[in-house]
């Protein structure tokens, strides 16, 4: 029998389906199975601060190391995202990475240890899951790269929506030169975002991306000028908050209908947009902005 959901239902299906990972049991990816294996790679970490402005801020720790991501590094990034998925006041992510720099890639050390096939392709379909959950969060999110964004940092990066570089920072997609491609999803991701004649460039000449080439090719939005203008934080904070004023349904709103035009076909685009925009309308927001008759001059 057919039943017609109710508004709220389809936004809890909508939401879960556009939470989805890549890979599940039905692909022979046991979430608990690599869960431990990564752990057993302990070093790092990966903070979380939630502030009331609905701002968060994501730090990839692990500053002796440049950042790179260890075991359970893979696997407390796993438990963020989980965490920004249940953050229903949120509007607006930052990842940046500790002292000056933004993530030199996978623990080397972690990767000489799980250098079999069968581990390496449980590991790239567990950061895959994580990455996909990171870009397809309710919020609208931002690379900070200040320094390098190397391998795996570089492939982060575009797990992002927008990518702000300090000046002098790098990114840089090194596989080449390990005799390996992205497997975190970073070459399906950057080819929508640089089209695919950049990225062979990017991927086949392992090419060191300074912040004017980035902004050339479309992969930065902007370069974070302005020495005693704050912070490189505060900066892309003020950056963002452009984007992010406005109640959270709003711009967790804005970002769905974004995300569902890049990801989906038009016609089921088309379709959850219709059901996004029965969200808002006749909302609060809505109901106050018609109340005050406002004037968009
Ligand atoms: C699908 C994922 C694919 C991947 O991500 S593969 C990994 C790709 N990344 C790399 O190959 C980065 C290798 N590292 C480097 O090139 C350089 O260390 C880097 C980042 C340019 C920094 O150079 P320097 O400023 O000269 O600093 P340094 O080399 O002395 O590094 C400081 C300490 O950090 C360590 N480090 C840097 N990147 C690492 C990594 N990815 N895994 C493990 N350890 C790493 C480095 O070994 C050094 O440690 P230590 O002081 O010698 O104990």
């Amino acid at each position: 029998m057919y039943h017609i959901a109710s508004s709220t239902h389809l936004i809890m299906l909508l939401q879960r389906q556009s939470r989805g990972c890549v890979y599940s049991s039905v692909h022979g990816f046991q979430q608990e199975e690599i869960r431990e294996k990564l752990q057993a790679f302990p070093g790092g970490s990966i903070e979380l601060l939630t502030q009331e402005s609905g701002l968060a801020v994501l730090t990839i720790n692990y500053p002796s190391r440049m950042n790179a991501f260890s075991g359970s590094m893979m696997v407390d990034l796993e438990e963020r995202v989980s965490q920004l998925e249940g953050w229903t006041d949120g509007k607006g992510l930052i990842v940046q990475g500790a002292s000056g720099t933004f993530c030199s890639g996978s623990d080397l050390n972690a990767v000489r240890a799980l250098s079999n096939p069968q581990d390496g392709m449980k590991m790239c379909m567990f950061m895959q899951n994580t990455l996909t959950r990171l870009l397809r969060l309710p919020m609208i999110s931002v690379a900070l790269v200040e320094g390098r964004a190397l391998g795996g940092g570089a492939e982060l990066t575009t797990a992002c929506d927008f990518r702000l570089m300090a000046p002098g920072s790098v990114i840089q997609f090194v596989h080449k030169h390990m005799g390996l491609v992205p497997g975190w999803g970073g070459a399906a991701r950057l080819v929508r975002i640089v089209g695919s004649q950049n990225a062979l460039k990017l991927l086949g000449g392992a090419v060191k991306v300074d912040p004017e080439l980035a902004l050339q090719i479309g992969l930065a939005e902007e370069v974070l000028q302005g020495e005693g203008t704050g912070t490189p934080l505060q900066r892309a904070e003020n950056w963002l908050s452009v984007y992010t004023k406005g109640p959270a349904p709003v711009i967790q709103a804005v970002k769905k209908v974004v995300l569902s035009g890049r990801e989906l076909p038009l016609s089921e685009a088309l379709r959850t947009e219709k059901d996004v925009f029965g969200t808002v309308w006749g909302g609060p927001a809505n109901m106050q902005a018609l109340a005050s008759k406002s004037k968009h001059r």
